[in-house]
């Protein structure tokens, strides 16, 4: 995520997937299988508007697939069934891409940026990704209008935050999936209180997608039944 501080070098920007080596893959093809098309389809709408809009360096054009698409997807075994909600949306990463893999599962994205709002609504609109809404405010303001089942976030802010700030909007048997990277033990290990405050546990987990692609680490954390 960056500013729009790209805008005056948007000649020189590609714009496309061409320069990405995983554009075009077979392994990618089969690792989504009859949903490729619509994760294509959002993947190339982000290399097209992503740097303009100020959603991604344009570095990241060279690896929209791994860093970005395929790290969304890596957390769909751990979801489970129910309403997702994406917590900081932004690009649509992780929630805009488990939609559109998922097109049975409501997908509630909050965002409180206004122009990441309306990127996420035309995006949505654009690749034909019906089963997302689009919610704009923080996590802390949106807690009477939105329950989720399972939480997602990924580079929005540290496990204690996030627990803070989404242990409201979480139904009582819900779960967040938060996508962490490296920091991910350092951070559960830091939200301690924030756990116990809100009784939940919390594990690290590997999530993996194409073979020889290196493995993300995701927090999971799970409410504990009251007794
Ligand atoms: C670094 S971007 C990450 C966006 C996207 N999840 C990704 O991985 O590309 C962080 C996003 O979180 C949003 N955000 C910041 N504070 C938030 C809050 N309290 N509640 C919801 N979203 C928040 C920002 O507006 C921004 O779009």
């Amino acid at each position: 995520m960056t500013d729009s501080s790209h805008e005056e070098n948007d000649d020189a920007i590609p714009r496309t997937l061409e320069n990405d080596p995983l554009e075009g893959s077979l392994e990618v093809a089969e690792f989504f299988g009859p949903t490729y098309g619509r994760v294509r389809g959002f993947a190339e709408l982000l290399a097209d508007q992503g740097v303009l809009r100020g959603l991604i360096g344009p570095r990241e054009l060279e690896r929209i697939w791994e860093r970005h698409i395929l790290n969304s997807a890596a957390i769909a075994p751990f979801l489970g069934a129910g309403t997702l909600v994406d917590v900081g949306s932004g690009a649509g990463l992780p929630g805009m891409v488990i939609a559109a893999m998922e097109p049975d599962r409501r997908v509630i994205l909050v965002e409180p940026m206004e122009r990441r709002v309306q990127w996420l609504l035309e995006a949505s609109r654009n690749v034909g990704i019906e089963n997302v809404i689009v919610v704009r405010g923080r996590a802390e303001e949106v807690r009477e209008s939105v329950e989720g089942d399972i939480i997602t976030a990924r580079a929005v802010a540290s496990v204690d935050k996030l627990i803070k700030w989404c242990a409201p909007l979480l139904a009582p048997e819900g779960h967040m999936v938060l996508l962490k990277g490296r920091s991910a033990a350092d951070e559960l290990e830091r939200a301690k209180y924030a756990l116990r405050k809100h009784r939940m546990t919390g594990e690290v987990l590997e999530a993996g997608t194409l073979e020889g692609l290196e493995p993300t680490r995701v927090v999971r954390l799970s409410r504990q039944a009251k007794h």
